[in-house]
């Protein structure tokens, strides 16, 4: 019998082509065959550039799909939507490029764009035990399917275009087990915020992440999508989950899913991708569901981050290493040590990017909204993770519950997730936001950011400060 394997180097032995070393062990060079990319206009020109001027062509155009995301307004009315010169450029590079060369573009209208690691599962293109390496750090998202997901470079772009394989280095592994329940109120979003508080921000680099444990088999797949995201922001390369029933649910209603007679052949391939027992991981971590409170951030790192009913540290009660971080996140964020978190006031909310802005996480905001109101002096925006998303919402009237709350029902892209678009904050504007990262400038020049759920967002958006959800959903709300 052959030695134990974990469900990362099943999928990394499937796909290679041949190896550099022949150690089989982490730090292995291979040259690894990956079967799908998604292009965006803001990382892909380059590649094509580069393809165009080496006389080349992409090896397999259909296993490329590119989406307008990154630079595009969200401004519900077309016209008023503003382009700069350079992002138009962008978006008609895209369309240039995918009818030169025959691969699917959703262009800027059209009814299947969104953000790429929304619009790709939900098509059906994101299939378990499969390589998908895409020119964007979020491309981890895909690890909720048993799928080795991870972002590459430009050139690494125009490489796998031309040969659809990536010289690629094996990774470490690490096993994140969480059992129990998450209390009401707490989501996926604040069991992966505690992973990164606990761990670090580098906490899982070089090493491909698997989350087991029954936690994790209790969520949904949109939750499980949103823990495979945000684990780039501990460092993590590949997040991983096995696929169980709900994944092959899942994809069983897409676009894009394989006929039936290919889906019952995967689904007996699909079982075996998992761990097998005994398999060794290089770290190890635990979790207790049960022990996650509702999370928000404080800093300007993910990792700074806290229970809600907790106060901003003192940086002298920090290990020696984190104080001066510390100290200038708190300058930057114009924060005070001790300051109770439910008492720092915000002057924006935001809802929206591939970490938190797909139906269910709209579902849990629109909870929270129903029969209230955003606060006086709050702007509210919720950019749906998708043009798809957005009407399925509509159709169930989760639309009119965010406007009637006082919230702009906006188009869908990245949008303010990193304000690389006609979305930003102003400088000193606090944001409560449902998106991944917080670094400085990260939602316009001086902008501040508390990342949080989708629900907690709400519920900043409607007291006007950070808040517990708890307390709201508790309560009833004043019609
Ligand atoms: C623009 C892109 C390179 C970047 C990424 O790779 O993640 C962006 O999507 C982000 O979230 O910061
Ligand atoms: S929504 Fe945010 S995190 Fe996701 S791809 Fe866009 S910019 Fe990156």
């Amino acid at each position: 019998m052959s030695a134990p394997k974990t469900l990362y180097d099943k999928i990394v032995d499937e796909h290679r082509i041949l190896s550099f070393d022949e150690s089989g062990g982490a730090g292995e060079r291979l040259l690894l065959y990956i079967d799908r990319t998604v292009l965006n206009e803001y990382t892909s020109p380059q590649a094509f550039s580069g393809l165009r001027a080496a006389g080349r062509t992409p090896w397999r155009p259909s296993a490329s799909l590119g989406v307008v995301d990154h630079v595009n307004s969200t401004n519900p009315d077309r016209e008023a939507g503003q382009l700069d010169d350079g992002a138009r450029r962008q978006i008609e590079y895209l369309g240039e490029n995918g009818r030169d060369f025959g691969i699917e573009i959703f262009d800027l209208f059209d009814p299947r764009q969104g953000i790429e690691h929304v619009v790709m599962p939900e098509l059906g293109l994101v299939l378990p035990g499969m390589v998908i390496a895409a020119g964007d750090s979020h491309s981890t998202t895909y690890g909720a399917f048993g799928v080795v997901g991870f972002g590459i470079g430009t050139s690494d772009i125009e490489h796998l275009l031309a040969t659809q394989t990536l010289v690629y280095r094996r990774l470490k592994t690490m096993r994140i087990t969480v059992d129990g329940t998450l209390a009401p109120g707490v989501t996926a979003k604040d069991l992966i915020m505690e992973v990164i508080r606990r761990i670090g921000a580098d906490g899982a680099a070089g090493h491909a992440v698997e989350f087991a444990g029954d936690a994790i088999a209790a969520l949904g797949v949109e939750a499980r999508m949103t823990i495979c995201n945000m684990a780039v922001e501990c460092g993590a390369r590949v997040a991983l989950m096995a696929p169980d029933d709900k994944v092959a649910a899942y994809i069983e209603g897409c676009p894009r899913a394989p006929s039936a007679e290919l889906f019952a052949r995967a689904r007996i391939e699909w079982d075996a991708l998992r761990s097998d027992p005994g398999a060794r991981f290089d770290k190890e971590i635990s979790l207790s569901a049960g022990d996650i409170p509702p999370m928000v951030s404080w800093g300007t790192s993910p990792d700074q981050s806290l229970a809600i009913t907790g106060r901003v540290p003192d940086p002298d009660d920090l290990p020696p290493e984190r104080r001066a971080d510390a100290v200038r996140a708190m300058a930057y964020m114009g924060l005070a040590p001790n300051m109770a978190l439910q008492e720092i006031a915000i002057d924006r909310a935001f809802i929206g990017s591939c970490t938190n802005a797909r139906l269910s996480d709209l579902r849990d905001a629109a909870e929270i909204l129903r029969g209230r109101k955003v606060a006086p002096g709050v702007r509210a925006m919720i950019s749906p993770g998708s043009s798809h998303v957005r009407s399925l919402a509509e159709a169930e009237g989760i639309d009119r519950v965010f406007t009637d709350a006082g919230f702009e029902w906006r188009r869908s892209g990245c949008s303010l997730c990193l304000a690389m678009n006609d979305d930003s904050l102003a400088p000193g504007e606090r944001c409560a936001s449902s998106t991944n990262r917080n670094f400085e400038g990260r939602q316009g020049i001086g902008g501040r950011t508390h990342l949080m759920s989708p629900a907690m967002v709400a519920a900043a958006a409607v007291t006007g400060r950070l808040a517990d959800v708890r307390t709201l959903a508790a309560a009833e709300p004043a019609r």
